[in-house]
């Protein structure tokens, strides 16, 4: 494989040639020439990644239909195959140190969060969904017509799907759909960012080595825009699984709509989080911080909007400014690290004009606000408060190291002030009064609220996005009955 040439030393990688994508079992060249994948830290390319034309997609999808039709996984008995999920998973521990280094290089984020909560987490999503390999019951429902009739309903493998992920967790982001899609019985074709598709390239590998049958995971690299769009529009895809903007969401009803494929959207968020006067300041601000700073803040689920009950605003946002200025930022290959970089220049550029534009309509910049050196794509993680409610950088996904922090005068509108927003991806709220807290979470309408915790996300729970921050849930069993159908065949007992 390709990556064999892969991290040589002290985190440097050399790789010999441009990267190729995995197509029926076979490693090939994509026909639209090579793509430079560059160090975000240093903005220098350390590899090369093939672009895929219409052609190879519809290479690989006809691969991974050809497998799907000859049973070349569902073949194999459900503990076969639960098996070889749990021994991707045990390669992906195996390997995670090298892996870690690519999704450091590749994505910007410190290696010390690649390696202990990227990694673990991937693996963990092979462990979880080997389990469901063998739990995917039917039902039988009754016929009202007692003794004449018996139905079953059988779950069904959706069949070959497209799974379009972004550059954020590229690893984790790849597993959590893969592991489900094969759990289910399905046939992929995986379709990374192309601003960081090393982790999956590794992936194909990982999952060959471990027993998964030739075709049955195609990985195509290359362009969102060619490669991502002719894979979502393609006839012979089934459904597609997508993370990334909401704009690229809306664009895949359109390329889905020819034939009618299913799809599963996770999209952006502008998630609230809510410090009441009760809470405890210490959990209450640490999870703060690291709700929109953890991985620069390119998360879906950051924690953008932050509302503190006026009487412990100064105290919150003093600890919020320290806990700022306590990042050190830098390549994430330096284990001292712990931000990195934005993914890209265009990330950056974007990130910057919202605090520029917040600025200039007079918002205080409390802390940071400004790129960080003058090599690699670094923003300061900043805190803005009096932002005008109706402005940008209140109201949209920013995908960067930038927080909002506003008084709340009054409680009794959590649930206006957190459903005042396009988005309903997740909420935080933080009191010692839970039961309060717990009514108010079911009136906010989000797909996760955390009380008195910061965001988990995992495998085993229901995750996405009320409005526009999505279509469908990733995890658990809505996770893996997303990629099923259900067939119902009835018999005549005459
Ligand atoms: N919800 C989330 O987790 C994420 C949200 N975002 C949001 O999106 C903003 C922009 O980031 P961006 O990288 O442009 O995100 P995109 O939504 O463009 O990218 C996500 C994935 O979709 C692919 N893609 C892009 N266009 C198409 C298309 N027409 N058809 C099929 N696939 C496509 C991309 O490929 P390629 O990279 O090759 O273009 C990538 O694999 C961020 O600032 C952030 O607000 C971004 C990433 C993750
Ligand atoms: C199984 C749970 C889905 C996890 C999705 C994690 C993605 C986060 C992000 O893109 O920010």
């Amino acid at each position: 494989m390709e990556t064999s040439t892969g991290p040589s030393s002290g985190g440097r990688i050399a790789f010999a040639e441009p990267l190729r994508m995995l197509i029926g079992g076979e490693w090939v060249v994509g026909g639209q020439g090579t793509i430079e994948v560059l160090d975000p830290s240093s903005a220098e390319p350390f590899a090369a990644i093939g672009a895929a034309s219409a052609a190879d997609v519809d290479q690989a999808v006809a691969a991974a239909r050809a497998a799907f039709e000859q049973s070349r996984w569902t073949g194999l008995a459900a503990s076969k195959r639960a098996q070889i999920l749990w021994r991707v998973a045990e390669l992906i521990d195996q390997q995670a140190d090298e892996l870690a280094v690519l999704e450091t290089l590749d994505n910007g984020k410190p290696i010390t969060a690649a390696r202990n909560m990227d990694l673990p987490a991937a693996a963990a999503a092979f462990r979880y969904w080997a389990g469901w390999c063998s739990k995917l019951d039917g039902r039988s429902p009754a016929v009202d017509a007692p003794g004449e009739y018996v139905s079953v309903a059988l779950r069904e493998p959706i069949g070959v799907v497209a799974l379009i992920v972004p550059w954020n967790f590229p690893l984790v982001n790849a597993a959590v759909k893969v592991a489900p899609a094969l759990a289910a019985g399905c046939t992929v074709v995986l379709k990374p960012a192309e601003l960081t598709s090393l982790t999956a390239i590794r992936l194909g590998q990982i999952l060959l080595d471990a027993g998964v049958p030739a075709g049955v995971v195609n990985v195509v690299t290359g362009h969102g825009r060619e490669a991502g769009a002719a894979l979502a529009a393609h006839d012979d895809v089934d459904k597609i699984s997508f993370t990334g903007s909401t704009a690229v969401g809306k664009d895949l009803l359109v390329a889905a709509r020819g034939n009618l494929k299913r799809l599963t959207l996770e999209l952006g968020g502008k998630s609230p989080n809510f410090i009441l006067g009760d809470a405890d300041l210490g959990k209450a601000i640490a999870a703060a911080a690291n709700g929109i700073f953890r991985n620069a803040g390119q998360m879906c689920a950051a924690a953008s909007r932050l509302y503190v009950a006026r009487e412990r605003y100064d105290e919150v946002l003093t600890g919020l400014i320290a806990q700022a200025r306590s990042f050190r930022l830098g390549p994430g290959i330096d284990p001292q690290t712990t931000m990195g970089p934005l993914v890209s220049q265009l990330q950056q550029r974007r990130v910057l004009d919202f605090i520029a534009e917040a600025r200039e309509q007079g918002a205080t910049i409390a802390c940071g606000g400004r790129a960080h050196g003058s090599v690699g794509y670094f923003v300061e993680p900043t805190i803005v408060a009096d932002a005008r409610p109706d402005s940008r950088i209140v109201r949209e996904e920013i995908f960067g190291p930038v927080l909002v922090v506003t008084p709340l005068d009054d409680a009794d509108a959590i649930p206006a002030i957190a459903n005042d927003s396009i988005y309903g991806l997740s909420a935080n709220i933080w009191s010692r009064d839970v039961a309060a807290a717990h009514r108010v979470a079911r009136r906010i309408r989000a797909g996760t609220i955390t009380i008195n915790s910061g965001m988990i996300v995992s495998p085993h729970l229901p995750f996405g996005g009320f409005k526009q921050s999505g279509w469908g849930r990733e995890g658990g069993a809505d996770g893996i009955e997303a990629f099923t159908e259900i067939k119902t065949i009835i018999t005549a007992l005459q």
